[in-house]
């Protein structure tokens, strides 16, 4: 797996189609195209997919992309956007409507590539088919929202004998199936969802890893609020509706598949495309104004420009990446925040001598830190198919070693919190209880005090726990990605730090 694409996960997309959407696209000026057997392939109007009728090269497009994205050699994302630059003819909801069934077959791969086994036709026409079939059923608001209008709305492009076997598959028993082939997952991700969350509980996880995420927002408060926000996104007419997120302070979620892009309130900086869970890791780190702060793997920035409103553009949020292409990528969402507080810092490794210039000047320090990303399937399937344990080893040392270096920025008395969006435990509890065991300079504070002020007294904090102080986020649970967070604080008075910490072999000069 590519380094970049291992430590990806909770990054802003927050849909799967949203960025495959391209810009004031005219549609009405698109060259007369055919198909491979001289059929006229017709132009689509701007139609939101969940009630728009599939049409003949929608499956042509998926017959073609499934090799390549089936082949697991690139992330899923990028094979997707350079068909889609191949194809620049595509509009917006042929976009949107071939991406979300490519995903679609990605995240219930095992199930429709066992009935693929049956029926006519090429393998990937079938799996092209059963993916059409998914994602018109998953469209949000509407009419079709099951399996059976969805096999209607496909019928005019059906060969003879297909739309039968399309509705014998949403005839099939799950239960008689392998469980491996009915949760679509590798085995070893299934052995680890039963040792942890268990095995009474991993199935409705797995399922709720079979659907697309939500699509939540996260309103700039520099710009809005988020009763603003509402209003704003529900005058924009269409079969859509937003409602607040139910624990996030400024989350927005949106039913149905707007394009947001075009929006005015989009460009003007009044929101973010951001899961609630991450919108809620920033009040982990509860920044104050004034403060410094550094978020260690910032990426493109979707919890650095979270962090940043907290602190309403005050202060100094230094965002360190050891990507300059994500880096890059959060130079136009600062742009439209308009937040001034953010200074974006490329670091060549968790080593950099940049990070020793600041050590025991930071008043907090998020470490959103690469991992496996199995906590964000929903939107990213095909990690499941590309990450092996091997992989997920190879990720708990660079977990250690960079929160290690993180905290060495750490001032006394101040926050440090590490962060994961995946649910496997050696990176999340293992990672923070070896932190713990060898930094005796640094103590716990437990989730639920950080989230507190968050929620009525009497209310656990979402995510909490009265037996551990580690904050966990489920899919099936809370409807959010997967997220793991640990709250450590350096000690008001410890000894200087080079004589407690464990010391990389590489950096003498700690
Ligand atoms: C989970 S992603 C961060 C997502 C980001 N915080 C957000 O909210 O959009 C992990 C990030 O860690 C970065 N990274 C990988 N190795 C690193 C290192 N040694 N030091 C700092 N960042 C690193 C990756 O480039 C990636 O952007």
């Amino acid at each position: 797996m590519s380094k970049e694409r291992s430590s990806r996960g909770s990054g802003p997309r927050s849909s799967n189609t949203k960025s495959y959407v391209a810009k004031n696209r005219d549609t009405s000026k698109r060259p007369e195209r055919r198909n491979a057997s001289g059929n006229l392939i017709a132009p689509v109007g701007q139609k939101n997919f969940s009630n728009a009728k599939a049409l003949p090269q929608h499956a042509i497009h998926l017959e073609r992309l499934l090799p390549e994205l089936l082949s697991f050699e690139q992330p899923a994302d990028r094979v997707v956007s350079r068909y889609f630059r191949a194809e620049p003819q595509l509009g917006n909801r042929d976009r949107a409507l071939i991406a979300e069934s490519a995903f679609a077959i990605l995240r219930r791969k095992n199930e429709f590539a066992q009935f693929a086994e049956s029926g006519a036709g090429s393998q990937a026409r079938r799996l092209a088919l059963l993916g059409l079939v998914s994602a018109l059923s998953e469209g949000g608001l509407g009419s079709a929202n099951r399996a059976e209008s969805a096999i209607a709305d496909l019928a005019h492009v059906l060969q003879p004998g297909e739309y039968e076997w399309l509705q014998r598959f949403s005839t099939v028993d799950p239960q008689a199936l392998n469980p491996l082939v009915r949760n679509n997952l590798p085995e070893w991700l299934w052995d680890a969802f039963g040792a942890y969350p268990g095995e009474d509980t991993r199935e409705d996880l797995a399922k709720a890893l079979m659907h697309p995420a939500l699509l939540d927002l996260r309103a700039n408060t520099m710009k809005i609020n988020r009763e603003q926000l509402l209003a704003d996104m529900n005058a924009l007419g269409g079969r859509y509706q937003a409602i607040p997120t139910p624990y996030a302070p400024d989350g927005v979620r949106i039913m149905g598949k707007p394009a947001l892009q075009n929006t005015a309130a989009f460009k003007a900086g009044a929101f973010e495309v951001q899961d609630e869970g991450s919108q809620l890791l920033a009040y982990l780190l509860a920044p104050k104004r004034g403060e410094m702060v550094v978020d260690f793997c910032a990426g493109a920035g979707g919890k650095t420009l979270a962090i940043g409103a907290l602190m309403r553009s005050t202060g100094r949020l230094y965002a360190f990446d050891t990507s300059e292409r994500r880096l890059a990528n959060l130079k136009p969402r600062q742009a439209r925040s308009g937040l001034s507080n953010v200074h974006p810092v490329w670091i060549d490794s968790e080593n950099d001598a940049k990070i020793k210039r600041l050590a025991g000047k930071i008043d907090r320090v998020l470490v959103d830190a690469p991992c496996s990303g199995m906590g964000t399937l929903r939107r990213n399937p095909d990690l499941k198919w590309r990450q092996t344990p091997q992989g997920v080893l190879e990720l708990n040392q660079k977990q250690a070693n960079i929160l290690h270096s993180a905290s060495r920025l750490l001032k006394p008395g101040g926050r440090l919190v590490y962060a994961t969006c995946s649910l496997l435990p050696q990176e999340n509890q293992q990672i923070a209880e070896d932190f713990l065991a060898n930094h005796p300079d640094f103590e716990i504070i437990p989730a639920a005090e950080a989230l507190k002020p968050l929620f009525p007294k009497d209310i656990l904090p979402i995510g909490c726990s009265k037996d551990n102080p580690w904050w966990q986020l489920w899919p099936h649970i809370h409807g959010t990605d997967g997220f793991f967070g640990a709250i450590f604080q350096r000690k008001a008075s410890t000894t200087p730090l080079k004589e407690v910490s464990k010391k990389p072999k590489e950096e003498p000069d700690q």
